[in-house]
């Protein structure tokens, strides 16, 4: 598995507002939107492209083209929503699946609720969406449901990451012939002892959509 932290002064400063405790709903959907098309610049540097030729009104041009199968872009809910649009707005002509997933705060254990996905994802190229990865139960369940539809390469783009949550994608993949890949706008310090990122932004979903 691949893990790569953005390191561009932009990221770490609408991160920064992110976290703010006062940074009220409105505000943090849009910066969650912002940072979002900010690491899909760098989530998407593997995207799969062919050679094409076009005309230019004076003369021809070889430039590239995205080749299908389309990508196929899985927010997971709810907090994953908060992450669509500033992810397609850099691929447009992306699909997109959802997963509905909720860690059990006891257990900490990820519990699927809804999937709406193809059932062939063979020579997909996946991107999954959800800002926060803590103890990574929920990713390593996203991550597993997509390879075992045949998605032979998978990006998750998260906000937040912890050491745990990596190492146990690291190690939950390991030996995994497909491509895995994680990209953050930054890597915290740990988990608390409720599985929270510290120093983290909170609960992403309720400081998105408020709580339920
Ligand atoms: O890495 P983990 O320990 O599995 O925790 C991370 C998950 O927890 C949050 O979702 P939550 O369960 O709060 O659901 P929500 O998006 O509906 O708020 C977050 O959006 C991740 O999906
Ligand atoms: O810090 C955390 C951990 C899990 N889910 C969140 O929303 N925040
Ligand atoms: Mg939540």
């Amino acid at each position: 598995m691949q893990t790569h932290a953005v390191d561009h002064p932009l990221v770490a400063h609408k991160l920064t507002t992110l976290r703010d405790e006062r940074t009220d709903s409105p505000t943090f959907r849009r910066l969650a939107d912002e940072l979002v098309t900010l690491l899909a610049y760098e989530a998407t540097r593997d995207v799969r492209v062919a050679p094409a030729t076009v005309a230019t009104p004076v003369a021809t041009a070889q430039g590239v083209q995205l080749t299908a199968p389309k990508p196929l872009v899985v927010p997971i809910l709810r907090a994953g929503l908060g992450m669509l649009d500033g992810m397609t707005r850099l691929l447009p002509t992306a699909e997109v699946g959802f997963l509905g997933m909720v860690r059990d705060e006891g257990s900490l254990q990820a519990e699927t609720y809804a999937t709406r996905l193809p059932d062939d994802l063979s020579g997909r190229q996946c991107y999954v969406l959800d800002p926060m990865l803590a103890t990574g139960g929920t990713l390593a369940a996203a991550i597993k449901l997509l390879l075992d539809r045949g998605a032979d390469d998978v990006t998750a783009l998260c906000l937040l990451a912890a050491p745990e949550g990596l190492d146990h994608l690291a190690k939950a993949f390991e030996g995994t012939g497909a491509p895995i890949r994680v990209v953050t706008a930054a890597i915290d310090d740990r988990l608390d002892g409720n599985g929270y990122i510290i120093p983290g932004l909170g609960d992403a979903g309720d400081r998105l959509y408020g709580v339920v």
